[in-house]
């Protein structure tokens, strides 16, 4: 399997202003590699702090880093590349009320991203709207539904929509699942698991809780205060192959 996403020596450092003349510097992350291949799962895991969201906003492209670099298929990405990463590497968060338009409806949301990203007509963005509501469980009527008429298992549904539209090459989901009760984890997860399967996406997937990672991942990389503790293949993958 080809190596989809590579980074080297990924760092971040933030610098605290404390006042006109002091500064402090915060190592958020500290030379940071990995591989994801593709069709396959990275779990990104670490304590309050460790460096998680710092890394998956410099694989979005939202941070840039002090130092180090990500490649896509051996193309260097730069931060602020936002047209190559908008069509390869899509996000999923935490709270899917705050990741979507409260004033927008689902629709008109599907058909931006559309309209930033590609030249599909409108008939043809109306049907891939309507393909991928279904897609991901949700009715072609909830095209009109603003957020707030949605329940948080359908919001993230939404989320994923917005996400895989694009066709993305990477998925990165930020704690997710995090803000779902139980069954409505388990569906999304799920849903997750099978659109990996069906659209061969590789995921980046950050969480807290070491039973997802060991059941969706391939890869584990744990961060630890920015460094990397920990980076093994899980006990899932060496079974399967
Ligand atoms: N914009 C910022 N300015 C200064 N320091 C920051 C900034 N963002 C993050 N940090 C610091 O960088 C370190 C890593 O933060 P980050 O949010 O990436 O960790 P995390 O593992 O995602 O934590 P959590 O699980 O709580 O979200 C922390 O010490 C945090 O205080």
């Amino acid at each position: 399997m080809s190596c989809l996403l590579r980074a080297e020596g990924l760092t971040k450092h933030y610098t605290r202003y404390q006042g006109f003349f002091r500064s402090q510097t915060q190592v958020a992350l500290s030379d940071v590699s990995f591989e994801l291949h593709e069709g396959q799962t990275l779990a990104i895991m670490g304590n309050n702090g460790s460096g998680k969201s710092t890394l998956a906003g410099i694989i979005s492209g939202a941070i840039a880093p002090t130092s180090g670099q990500l490649y896509l298929k051996d193309h260097a990405l730069h931060s602020g590349d936002y047209k190559t990463r908008a069509q390869t590497i899509r996000m999923v968060f935490q709270d899917s009320e705050a990741s979507l338009n409260p004033h927008m409806t689902i629709g008109k949301q599907l058909h931006e991203a559309l309209l930033f990203n590609t030249r599909l007509t409108h008939e043809q963005r109306n049907e891939l709207i309507r393909r991928t509501l279904l897609r991901v469980g949700l009715l072609d009527e909830h095209r009109v539904f603003y957020p707030y008429m949605m329940s948080n298992g359908q919001r993230q549904r939404a989320c994923i929509a917005r996400a895989i539209i694009l066709n993305p090459k990477v998925l990165v989901a930020d704690e997710a699942l995090a803000n779902l009760d139980t069954s409505v984890r388990a569906q999304i997860l799920n849903l997750l698991l099978d659109l990996q399967d069906e659209l061969k996406m590789s995921y980046i997937f950050i969480t807290h809780s070491h039973e997802i990672a060991q059941h969706m991942a391939d890869h584990i990389l744990e961060l630890k205060d920015g460094n990397v503790v920990n980076y093994a293949e899980t006990t899932a993958s060496i079974e399967k192959n």
